[in-house]
């Protein structure tokens, strides 16, 4: 499997003293999607920031598909173009993000610079059409409701089709509807062969992942949804499904559940097995 990073050693501490990360190591692999769970002030954001270049560590080793992000290719324009083209980078609060006149010109802005004219608009439609926010497409960006911006931000990126996607809380703000939309999301830029590293307190997110990194300054557990979720998380203030919840009771309670279920279909399938028995 093509790793895609690699962090050795990553520590970093802001100017004004506060130690965000120590010592984090971590790898994601081509095709992945990596959960970054943790409490509040964990970490989880300089995390990304570190992955996407725009904070650089004051220690230790970022390797991105096997080069050194080093001062130097973070200055050099053509490398940083390459880099910026491959990743994308969801930030949590979509007004950072947004300073367009209308949702059409902030979608096609990048395209606009990236491709031919032609493309550029082909690409923006289909973009605003995917997301279901071709409606939207004359309104101004910052008058929207936080979930239509949310989507907004999404679409930004994906007009770029960056192999690597680095999303911070992708389903805040969001209703159920939409939260469900973006689920599919992830889960298509999964099918269609790209990385996904995101992070959620959202449990429904997380059993989407492959692999969870929890961190709390330092990493302190890295393993599948599932063996996350059969741990103990009041302690690291992690949310387990309520399902999930049901079934660690069950085996606390000397039933043999055998692997907790993450889902509702997992939880019935299980539920069967049980019943027959
Ligand atoms: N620009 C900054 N200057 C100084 N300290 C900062 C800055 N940004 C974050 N911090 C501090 O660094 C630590 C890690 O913050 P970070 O935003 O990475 O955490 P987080 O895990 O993403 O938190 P949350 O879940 O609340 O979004 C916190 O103690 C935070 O107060």
């Amino acid at each position: 499997m093509k790793e895609i990073y690699k962090l050795i050693d990553v520590s970093y501490r802001y100017p004004n003293g506060v130690l965000a990360l120590d010592n984090v190591n971590l790898s994601v692999y081509k095709n992945e999607i990596v959960a970054i769970l943790g409490p509040n002030g964990a970490g989880k954001t300089t995390l990304l920031k570190i992955l996407d270049g725009l904070v650089f560590p004051d220690k230790g080793e970022v390797y991105f598909e096997g080069r050194r992000l080093t001062d130097e290719i973070l200055t050099n324009k053509e490398l940083i173009m390459e880099f910026r083209r491959k990743v994308g980078f969801v930030f949590q609060n979509p007004d950072v993000m947004l300073f367009n006149p209308t949702v059409w010109d902030e979608v096609a802005f990048s395209p606009l610079h990236l491709y031919s004219k032609e493309k550029a608009l082909e690409v923006t439609d289909k973009v605003l059409e995917d997301m279901k926010i071709y409606h939207l497409k004359d309104r101004h960006p910052y008058n929207l409701s936080g979930g239509e911006k949310k989507k907004v931000s999404i679409s930004c990126i994906l007009s770029v089709e960056p192999e690597v996607i680095l999303m911070d809380e992708p389903t805040s703000a969001l209703d159920p509807k939409s939260r469900i939309e973006v689920i599919k999301l992830i889960k298509s830029f999964k099918e269609n062969g790209k990385t996904v590293i995101l992070i959620t307190h959202d449990v429904n997110i997380t059993s989407l992942a492959d692999r969870c990194y929890v961190l709390n300054k330092k990493i302190i557990f890295e393993g599948t949804p599932k063996e996350l979720f059969s741990l103990d998380l009041d302690k690291l203030n992690l949310d387990v499904p309520d399902v999930s919840k049901l079934f660690i009771r069950l085996r606390n309670m000397g039933y043999n559940v055998g692997d907790i279920p993450l889902t509702i279909n997992e939880a019935v399938d299980l539920l069967l097995k049980m019943l027959k028995n």
